[in-house]
């Protein structure tokens, strides 16, 4: 069985020409070798998805050489390593884990660590330069990864967890660090997943090194704020958003897609902030309230692992997933999986304003009919750039071995994602665009400067 293989391309040996290939429009005629047996997906990235088709469209209106489009559209190094684990029953599985490095020009690759079922490489490769962007629209000084194991995390027990969490880790310990690619929580990971990472790197390496993961346990160098950030960014983002729609967040109906870190620490604080949450869903279904919903009690109620389809509450009526993305509201929130917003539903979604708290939830075509439609999309890498960003601060804390109150790290939450939108937003005016074009030429811009300053076009 294949261990382990890095491909790190640029050369031509490193492409081929394979029949199925949809490639990105710049690169015609070649895509990338796809040659990992285990693998269902090839390594590159489909210009079909929303990250490939939006750096087309930065990439003409900033009237990019095609050669630089081709280095923006292609991941620098990936990883996909094979991660056997010794199961409770002392039944030996194997699973593929993987890591896809899209570019570190800017800094070191930084990217979450998925476990769920449908994780492929391909899906990774589009999260990796997701990150790309969200981090160089930011303004940290960080490039774009993402991984993931393709399982569900909930039939394994904890120490099967553990186990892979470690083996996959061990197999990752020349190719991550604090200066190097720092992993993070995403869909199925947490900072108890972190914790592992961080103490198996350690101990490879002889010493404690906190910096090599962000998300963690306060206890072990997190910074506080970390685990609501996400969702924290969320609402800053939408208030941000309605007020240059004239708009208040207080008694904005609100609805949203997940109720997992992110969707649940978005939904708290938007309650906090006076905004009616009318409707919340997992992966079991979901529930509605137009009066508004009591989030507390439905954190509660899922704390020990209940359903939202079980909700027992009165005045609260059960609905379809599908059912939620089209209600009567101010503001939609996605904070679940990628391509929830589809050509399908679309027409439908009757929010003012979509806020994409998930990564690429919305797909091509259906942002395509929302902006004709003249609802505002506030694009993923600045919606939900709050996770990263606290990221950041826990790892600046960690290097300075200085670490600060959560007011402080709230505040320059507030700063960073206000600035950005403030940018994005003065982008979209100034060149007419939709926000989503308008972040993206900020941030692939940045990107094509900093590697020209570096020269990294030999
Ligand atoms: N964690 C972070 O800091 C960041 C996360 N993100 C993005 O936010 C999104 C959510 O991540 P996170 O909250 O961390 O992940 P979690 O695993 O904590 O939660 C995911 C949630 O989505 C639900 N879900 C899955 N499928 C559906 C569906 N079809 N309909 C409704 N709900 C569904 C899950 O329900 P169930 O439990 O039933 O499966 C769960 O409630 C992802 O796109 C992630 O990449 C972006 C930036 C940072
Ligand atoms: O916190 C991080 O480093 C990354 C979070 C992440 O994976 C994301 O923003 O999609």
């Amino acid at each position: 069985m294949l261990r382990s293989l890095t491909l790190a391309w640029g050369g031509d040996q490193c492409f081929c020409n394979i029949e199925y290939s949809c490639l990105n429009p710049f690169v015609k005629g070649r895509s990338m070798v796809t040659s990992l047996n285990d693998s269902p997906s090839p390594a590159y990235i489909c210009p079909n998805d929303m990250a490939c088709s939006n750096l087309d469209r930065a990439a003409q209106i900033l009237r990019l050489d095609p050669g630089v489009v081709e280095v923006l559209g292609t991941p620098h190094r990936v990883l996909t390593v094979s991660v056997p684990v010794r199961m409770d029953n002392g039944r030996i599985r194997v699973f593929a884990g993987h890591r896809v490095q899209h570019c570190n020009v800017l800094g070191p690759y930084k990217g979450g660590m998925r476990y769920h079922p449908d994780v492929t490489l391909r899906e990774v490769s589009t999260l990796a330069m997701l990150m790309t962007w969200k981090c160089a629209l930011m303004g940290i000084p960080y490039g774009g990864a993402k991984g993931g194991i393709a399982v569900n995390p909930t039939t394994l027990s904890v120490g099967e967890l553990e186990r892979l969490t470690r083996r996959f880790t061990s197999e990752l310990v020349r190719d991550i660090g604090p200066q190097i690619d720092i992993p993070a929580p995403d869909v199925g990971t947490g900072p108890r997943e972190m914790a592992w990472m961080m103490d198996t790197y350690s101990m490879s390496i002889g010493h404690a090194s906190p910096g090599v993961v962000t998300g963690k346990p306060l206890s072990i160098g997190g910074s506080k704020g970390r685990d609501a950030a996400t969702g924290r960014g969320v609402v800053i983002a939408t208030r941000e958003a309605l007020d240059t729609a004239g708009l208040a967040l207080r008694g904005a109906t609100i609805a949203i897609q997940g109720f997992g870190k992110v969707g649940k620490a978005a939904a708290l604080i938007f309650q906090q902030h006076g905004a009616r949450v009318i409707a919340l869903s997992d992966g079991s279904g979901g529930i509605y309230n137009p009066d508004g919903l009591d989030i507390e009690q439905a954190a509660d109620f899922v704390r020990d692992g209940s359903r939202l389809a079980q909700y027992p509450f009165p005045g609260v009526k059960p609905i379809a997933n599908p059912e939620l993305l089209t209600l009567p509201c101010d503001v939609l929130v996605p904070a679940a999986l990628e391509h929830q917003i589809t050509e399908a539903n679309a027409a439908r979604v009757r929010a003012r304003l979509v806020v994409e708290a998930a990564n690429a939830p919305t797909t091509m075509e259906a942002d395509r009919i929302l902006e004709e439609r003249g609802v505002t999309v506030l694009p993923d890498i600045l919606a939900n750039a709050g996770g990263v960003v606290v990221s950041y601060l826990e790892w600046v804390q960690g290097l300075s071995y200085l670490f600060w109150d959560e007011e402080k790290v709230n505040l320059e939450l507030e700063k960073l994602m206000v600035g950005a939108y403030a940018r994005v937003l003065q982008q979209a005016t100034q060149f007419r665009l939709p926000l989503r074009p308008a972040a993206y030429t900020l941030a692939v811009g940045r990107v094509v400067e900093a590697f020209n300053h570096r020269g990294l076009y030999p």
